[in-house]
């Protein structure tokens, strides 16, 4: 709702109440214009200031209501009214003002900001564009090329730029209301007539069809399919073309377009999904709301290889005390070098002080002695961290935290290393640790829910999105690769290439298909871990070398392994660079020879594969055992899921996330497919529809909110 009062005697004031963010709901926006009305009528009403309860003048458009059907007053008129009021209406901006805040701010005659405050229009994230004539009105204030810039990248600018901008008359460092109203009395009786953003002209610079043809080529090259940024840039565009109507009513249009996408509602969908993930809940009953972090005042990080060094520039840029231990001397320098460069970079990038001083360097495993948390992050080798746990039970104070960043292993068995198995927690960070968004937090069954919350409050800190995952082999973001590379070797026995198979990949939207992945990361790392398994035959020849465990099994990557073929890093992998470390694919005709003799040995025939079995196959599975993962309770949602293959897997975030995708495609079609697969591959592992995918489609392909209530209730053993 909005509240009217009167201030100074002759001002009416509106401010906005819908907590936390006083979004534009349906009884905001009507709350708005019945508040207009009355300032408009009130003899005694000079002017007019619209403000936002507890510092935050708008969210923008209430989220939450786009799912329903649409109530309340539109908020198009609803600016319109605004801006053609006959009594100067001032924007005082406090904390934000976003999509349609920004809008609302616009279509006021002045807009005057605090020092603090952020302002942007964020619909692009959304898979939207600034439907309430912000594609109109930005462009005619600031000019094309920073209205470009700003509305298809949705970036959110500073009170000072948006001043240097032009978006904003003024901005102070005191009470922004209270300057509003000072604002608002000296203008009292002054004429509108240039202050009505939509009778400016559009300004037209010289080389517009340049401007244009960069922009579209700028996001064609980022959005990887995301069609939101391109009908931003066509919007603006009639900015410059159209009289304000008719803009208005192309800018309708296009909004209407993509609001009905399947790509907004995916976007949408994972903005609440990326928030929910921070609601936690353990298979054993432990919540978010009832356990409480311990405070964490010094760490320790036990190994400084890359993922080490990362994950020490993550702690130290949060704030922590770091003590860094490599017991090599060599290694230790060497790591010391490599994490002041890392700080000097991020230092210089985000503008903040260095925080080299956060850092003590250490030979001696000793050092540790005093921290509230370590994070082993050495080898990934079970022997090795179970020396390393067993050490630093024995050294740690009390109560410290051992956390091991593993991207797989067993959390509960390294617990058992230690005297206290209810401190043991994984952190999985993901490389580059001090880049990447995301922190799967795993929880063996004897971790405590206190200390499951700290890990999840330190990921935070370090401005990562931290997921609570459950114990068991690669977790859920690894476990899920594993029947989507599984998948991707099969079909190139079966007649696929690397190329096509990735292309396929790029076209859904990942950045890089699955063979490209595999070169950047090294295909020594599988390669190790299937050794360490003992699946890597030592005869791989025959056809027994296809067969493991009972299962189809491909050797490909083994036999690439052997012939040194790691990716990248050696020049040669699935496709092939022009030095070792290089970083430009290029389809290999080694590689499709030795695919030929390969099938030739095995007896198998290649067949042409079309684009929709690769993507089918690869993704159908991975989603499959998603469902599996739900289904074991190690990952309490849907959202989980998706939030890890969005921010560590590349998957793109116009589509959701897997198990949101599923929902999209049809959890019955995904079954269908999967058994058409089955059928005709019998002998191919991972395309057998997992019980609870099977339940829920069967159940009427419900909403994907509506999952929970089918996967099984947690029992707590608490
Ligand atoms: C013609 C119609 C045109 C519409 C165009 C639009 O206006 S679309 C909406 C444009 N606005 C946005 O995209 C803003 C989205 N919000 C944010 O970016 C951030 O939430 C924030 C405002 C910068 C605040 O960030 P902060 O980190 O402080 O808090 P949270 O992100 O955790 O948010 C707090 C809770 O508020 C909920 N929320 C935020 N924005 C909205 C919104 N616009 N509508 C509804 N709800 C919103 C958010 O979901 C959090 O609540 P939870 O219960 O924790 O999920």
């Amino acid at each position: 709702m909005a509240l009217y009062s009167r201030v100074s005697g002759s001002v009416g004031m509106i401010t906005l109440q819908n907590p936390p963010v006083n979004a534009l709901s349906a009884a905001v926006r009507q709350g708005i214009v019945d508040m207009m009305h009355r300032a408009l009528s009130e003899p005694e009403v000079k002017s007019v200031v619209i403000c936002g309860q507890n510092g935050k003048f708008c969210g923008g458009a209430d989220i939450r209501e786009f799912g329903a059907k649409m109530t309340g007053p539109p908020l198009v008129p609803m600016v319109h009214l605004i801006e053609a009021a006959s009594k100067p209406v001032v924007a005082a901006i406090e904390g934000i003002a976003l999509g349609g805040g920004l809008e609302l701010a616009l279509s006021c005659h002045y807009r005057i900001a605090h020092s603090k405050a952020t302002l942007g229009f964020p619909e692009v994230a959304l898979g939207l564009l600034p439907g309430a004539g912000g594609t109109q009105r930005l462009p005619r204030l600031i000019g094309v090329p920073a209205a470009l810039d700003l509305i298809t990248t949705g970036r959110h600018v500073t009170a000072a730029e948006a001043r240097q901008l032009g978006i904003v008359d003024e901005v102070t460092d005191l009470n922004a209301v209270d300057a509003a109203v000072k604002f608002a009395q000296s203008v009292t009786g002054k004429s509108l007539d240039a202050r009505r953003i939509s009778t400016y002209p559009c300004p037209r610079p010289p080389d517009l069809d340049a401007i244009f043809e960069r922009a579209m080529q700028q996001v064609r090259r980022s959005a990887r399919g995301a069609i939101a940024p391109g009908t931003c840039v066509q919007a603006v565009h009639a900015a410059v073309t159209l009289p304000y109507a008719k803009g208005m009513e192309r800018e309708r249009e296009l909004f209407s377009l993509l609001f009905t996408s399947g790509q907004a509602r995916a976007l949408q969908y994972y903005f609440f999904a990326q928030r929910a993930v921070s609601r936690w809940s353990t298979a054993n009953g432990a919540r978010w709301d009832t356990s409480k972090p311990r405070p964490v005042r010094k760490a320790a990080v036990i190994g400084l290889g890359t993922m080490g060094r990362g994950i020490t520039v993550s702690l130290a840029q949060a704030g922590f005390s770091v003590v860094a231990v490599e017991t090599q001397e060599q290694q230790l320098s060497e790591a010391k070098q490599a994490v002041s460069g890392m700080l000097e970079r991020g230092a210089k990038r985000r503008g903040v002080p260095l925080a080299h001083d956060k850092i003590k360097y250490s030979c001696s495993v000793q050092a540790v002695a005093d921290v509230d948390l370590v994070i082993e992050a050495v080898f990934e080798d079970m022997a090795l961290k179970k020396t390393v746990f067993q050490q630093l039970s024995a050294i740690c104070k009390p109560g410290a935290l051992l956390c091991t960043n593993t991207s797989g292993l067993d959390i509960d068995e390294l617990a058992s290393q230690t005297q206290s198995p209810e401190l043991v927690v994984g952190m999985h960070f993901f490389a580059p640790a001090h880049v990447m968004q995301l922190l799967e937090v795993v929880y063996g069954p004897r971790s405590s829910p206190e200390v499951v919350a700290t890990a999840m409050q330190m990921g935070k800190k370090m401005g990562k999105v931290s997921v609570a995952v459950g114990n068991c082999r690669g977790f859920v973001g690894n476990r899920m690769l594993k029947p989507y590379l599984e998948q991707a070797f099969f079909l190139l026995e079966e007649g696929a290439t690397p190329e096509q198979v990735d292309q396929v990949l790029e076209e859904f939207g990942f950045a890089m298909g699955v063979f490209k992945v595999s070169d950047l990361s090294g295909l020594d790392v599988g390669w190790k871990v299937r050794k360490s398994d003992g699946l890597v035959s030592p005869a791989s020849t025959g056809t027994s070398a296809r067969i493991r465990g009972g299962s189809r099994y491909s050797p490909l990557g083994d036999l690439l392994c052997e012939r040194g073929r790691f990716g990248q890093k050696t020049g040669r992998g699935w496709f092939q660079y022009d030095k070792p470390g290089g970083r430009v694919a290029k389809p290999d005709p080694w590689l499709h020879g030795f695919l030929e003799e390969y099938r030739a040995q095995h007896g198998l025939v290649a067949r042409r594969i079309d684009h929709q079995e690769v993507l089918e196959r690869c993704l159908y599975a991975l989603i499959n055992e998603g469902f599996q993962i739900l289904q074991d309770g190690i990952a309490a949602g849907p959202e989980d899921i998706d939030v890890i293959y969005v921010l560590g897997y590349g998957w793109p975030r116009h589509r959701g996330g897997p198990m949101f995708y599923a929902g999209q495609v049809g959890l019955d079609k995904v079954v269908e497919r999967l058994e058409h697969y089955q059928q005709i591959h019998p002998d191919v592992p991972g395309l057998q529809p997992c019980s609870l995918l099977r339940k829920l489609a069967a159940s009427g392909n419900p909403a994907i909110h509506k999952w929970r209530e089918v996967i099984q209730k947690p029992r707590s053993q608490l």
